[in-house]
């Protein structure tokens, strides 16, 4: 795997550039913005090393400027639309013919909550790749637990996937069941009931989307972010704390609607 180092600039030749990502060995790449940085380097289809991964975040973080900035990172079986998912809500596209990720896909999308400014940061990883993705999702704030409602075999992994949580990421991360491609509904393998069983006796919310249909995506995001919003402002009264950080969020078992706007 290739290593990525990140300088800022003032770097040579670089006058729109603030960011510059170098690859070990050769290759560089220069961005006007930390989501751009980000862009490129998924684009690139390098994953970082997770010393790397931590070194970019406290960058955007100390470089950005932003009210919040929450980690959510998509698991669950290959091809359910994890990365679909993400640049409907970050990009508002939904890609034609979207290629299998290479390891993890980052996006970052910045929206504003009742006045306050949040950076949501998004990853989706393939399962091939897990051994990289789990150091991903183990500061995620919240984990977006999805599957294919038209197919079986993506939901009955799930009791897998649900191991791995409570095996890597964080105790009090707050997890959510997506049933994503519903506008492929004559071809439905999993009854809605079924799932919602289920996720009523992991004691998760659960959520049917369409990445293709645009149906439900932003709630989801927005939804999450608005009870990340509320739960970290909560530990900031319960612990006098300065800045929500990444994977510091407090249990939280349901998640409570609220007006965006
Ligand atoms: N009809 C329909 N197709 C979808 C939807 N979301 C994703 N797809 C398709 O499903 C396939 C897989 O989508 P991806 O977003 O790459 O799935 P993924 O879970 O990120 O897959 P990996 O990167 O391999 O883990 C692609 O062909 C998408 O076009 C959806 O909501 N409706």
């Amino acid at each position: 795997m290739a290593l990525w180092s990140i300088e800022a600039s003032p770097a040579e030749n670089a006058s729109h550039a603030e960011f510059m990502l170098k690859r070990d060995g050769g290759g560089r790449a220069f961005a006007s913005s930390a989501a751009e940085l980000l862009r490129i380097h998924s684009q690139r289809k390098y994953a970082l090393p997770s010393s790397g991964f931590a070194c970019l975040m406290r960058f955007i973080m100390s470089m950005e400027d932003y009210d919040y900035l929450f980690k959510i990172v998509l698991i669950g079986n290959a091809g359910v639309g994890k990365t679909c998912l993400v640049r409907r809500f970050t990009q508002g596209l939904f890609p034609p013919g979207q290629g299998a990720t290479i390891g993890v896909d980052f996006m970052i999308k910045t929206v504003e909550i009742k006045g306050e400014k949040v950076k949501i940061w998004d990853t989706a990883g393939q399962e091939r790749f897990r051994s990289i993705t789990q150091s991903y999702y183990r500061s995620a704030n919240a984990l977006i637990l999805t599957y294919d409602i038209t197919c079986e075999d993506s939901f009955r992994c799930l009791p897998e996937w649900l191991r791995e949580i409570e095996q890597y990421a964080n105790t009090t991360v707050v997890t959510i069941l997506v049933g994503n491609k519903i506008d492929l509904s004559e071809k439905r393998e999993v009854l809605r009931q079924r799932a919602e069983d289920f996720a009523e006796s992991q004691s998760m919310l659960y959520l049917e989307t369409s990445a293709k249909e645009s149906d439900n995506v932003e709630k989801l995001f927005l939804d999450l972010a608005c009870e990340l919003i509320r739960e970290a402002k909560q530990n900031k009264l319960d612990n006098n704390d300065t800045a929500p950080m990444p994977g510091e969020g407090k249990a939280i078992s349901y998640l409570t609607c609220c007006n965006i706007n």
